[in-house]
């Protein structure tokens, strides 16, 4: 699935209504329904319905939603916002039908005009600005917004809330506070965002049947689903043996942080790499071996043979430090493989100038926003930091990851948010074992991109699969680990042909 700036939706719709083809007010007529269904299915016909609409086609949605509902049995009241200028051409005709139905339609044209909202008894449907929103809210529809904002009454934005733009930030804007969206068609990247997560509430993806090959023509963003990743997988060979996999370097742990070299270490061999070596202070070695007999341990201040290694995950545990630094500064010069660079080794990266010009082409560096900030610097909003890490995946040679309740992954231009996981996530531990999951993904032979979107998607799969019997508040990074087995089996679920990993 992609996510569409407001032009391109637009340009979908007309493609609709050309190829399906459709007339455009029965395209408002099935959109609209689609948003009835749900009203009606999820039980709210027993409050009173306040309908906003503007004039453009969002308030047309609200119009045939209106009639709708009275066909349905129900009373809702319909307000417009008044500016003067005449509606869209299909707001225009569902005022019309609308009119001969119910003479419950206000026209509002001054604040005088906002009706007593009671949050117990009323139900707004906000359809007063959509996809063509062109400038924040002002005046009387800005006062509008806070006067249902205040109400505290339940909202159902359609297609978007009021005042949020579509894939810019609207952070110093008014905007509706949503408790529902029910968008069209496909999620936007304003949902997608943390800074909008106030007012989007919970959102709902309604197909209104818009033509799916007009798609395969637009560069843009793109969610990783499931279909995307069964894609890529990569089949095991019946004669493969532990080389086949390849033996993947942990540079990870330190004093007081050997946990984050165990968890990266025990996800790694859980994502199918071949062999693991841990390197790390000898003084942990026995910690490692009781923890995790399956992985080896090589002395950090040895020198590493790394014609050995097929992949590096290089950072979790580490610590900032000159011994660290130092490991660090050899392993980007001389490490030429692939390789995943996480947490403090970014942290030392970002404390030395010029070294980001030495992560090697095809790594994988994987921050979350404050370890990106310290290497990148400041960015005023979530949009502006998407636009940045776009930039640098074309200005340098690696991959980046950046970490999120919908993660990022860049390449060369080209950029996808990530579908999986969940709050629980939001604990120690969980990064170090994405680390793992990634440089087991190299080891195996995906390319960098492929290992990033892979690891990414199973990483939240299976703490999406864990939190089916534990708490969010109480899973651990261990419990990701536990259920990464039970991520891949679920991918294979879709294909009988054994989609081996
Ligand atoms: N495929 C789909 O998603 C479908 C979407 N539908 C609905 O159509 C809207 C988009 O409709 P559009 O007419 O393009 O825009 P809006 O309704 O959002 O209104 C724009 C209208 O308002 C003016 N305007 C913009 N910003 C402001 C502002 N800050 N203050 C005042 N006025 C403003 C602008 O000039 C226009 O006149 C989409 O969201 C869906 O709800 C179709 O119904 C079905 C297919
Ligand atoms: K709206």
């Amino acid at each position: 699935m992609k996510l569409l700036s407001p032009q391109q939706i637009h340009e979908w719709d007309a493609y609709t209504i050309e190829h399906e083809p459709i007339a455009s007010i029965d395209l408002m007529e099935r959109a609209a329904r689609r948003c009835t269904d749900f009203i009606i299915e999820h039980n709210f016909k027993h409050q009173q319905i306040l309908i906003f609409c503007g004039k453009g086609n969002n308030g047309g949605d609200g119009l045939a939603i209106a009639r709708q509902l009275i066909e349905a049995g129900l009373s809702p009241v319909v307000y417009i916002l008044e500016f003067g200028a005449k509606g869209t051409d299909d707001f225009q005709t569902n005022l019309h039908k609308l009119h001969q139905l119910t003479t419950a339609i206000h026209f509002i044209q001054a604040a005088e005009f906002f009706p007593v909202i009671d949050k117990h008894k009323d139900l707004v449907i906000d359809a007063l600005f959509g996809s063509g929103l062109n400038r924040p809210l002002q005046e009387l529809s800005a006062a509008l917004v806070d006067h249902i904002n205040n109400a505290g009454v339940t909202v159902i934005a359609i297609d978007v809330p009021s005042g949020m733009f579509i894939d810019k930030s609207s952070k110093d804007n008014i905007v509706i506070k949503a408790k529902y969206t029910l968008t069209f068609q496909a999620l936007k990247l304003c949902f997608i965002v943390a800074e909008n997560a106030p007012c989007f509430g919970e959102v709902h993806v309604l197909d209104i049947g818009l033509i799916n090959s007009f798609l395969q023509t637009i560069k843009t963003y793109t969610l990783v689903t499931k279909q995307l990743i069964t894609t890529q997988l990569i089949q095991r060979n019946a004669f493969a043996h532990k080389g086949t996999y390849g033996h993947a370097l942990l540079i990870a742990g330190n004093k007081g942080k050997m946990g984050a070299a165990i968890l990266a270490a025990k996800a790694c061999l859980r994502s199918g790499a071949g062999l693991v070596t841990i390197n790390t202070n000898e003084n942990y070695f026995t910690a490692v071996h009781a923890a995790l007999p399956e992985a080896m341990c090589i002395d950090r201040s040895e020198n590493i043979d790394h014609s050995i290694y097929k992949s590096a995950g290089i950072g979790p545990g580490i610590g900032v430090n000159d011994e660290s630094a130092i490991v660090v500064a050899a392993t980007l010069t001389q490490f030429t493989k692939p390789m995943v660079i996480d947490a403090d080794a970014l942290n030392i990266i970002a404390a030395n100038e010029g070294w980001l010009n030495n992560v090697p082409a095809g790594s994988i560096i994987t921050p979350h926003p404050k370890e990106f900030e310290r290497l990148f610097g400041k960015c005023a909003d979530d949009f502006e930091r998407i636009e940045k890490v776009m930039a640098l995946s074309i200005q340098y040679p690696f991959t980046i990851v950046l970490k999120g309740h919908h993660t990022m992954i860049a390449s060369k231009g080209e950029a996808w948010f990530n579908t999986t996981g969940n709050p629980g996530m939001a604990k120690g531990g969980s990064g170090d074992v994405l680390t793992g999951m990634l440089s087991a993904l190299l080891a195996q032979g995906y390319d960098p991109l492929q290992s990033a979107l892979t690891g990414v998607y199973l990483h939240g799969l299976a703490a999406d699969i864990a939190i089916k019997n534990i708490a969010q508040v109480s899973m651990l990074a261990t419990d990701i680990i536990d259920h990464i087995s039970d991520a891949i089996l679920s991918l294979q679920e879709t294909d009988d042909t054994s989609l081996s990993f």
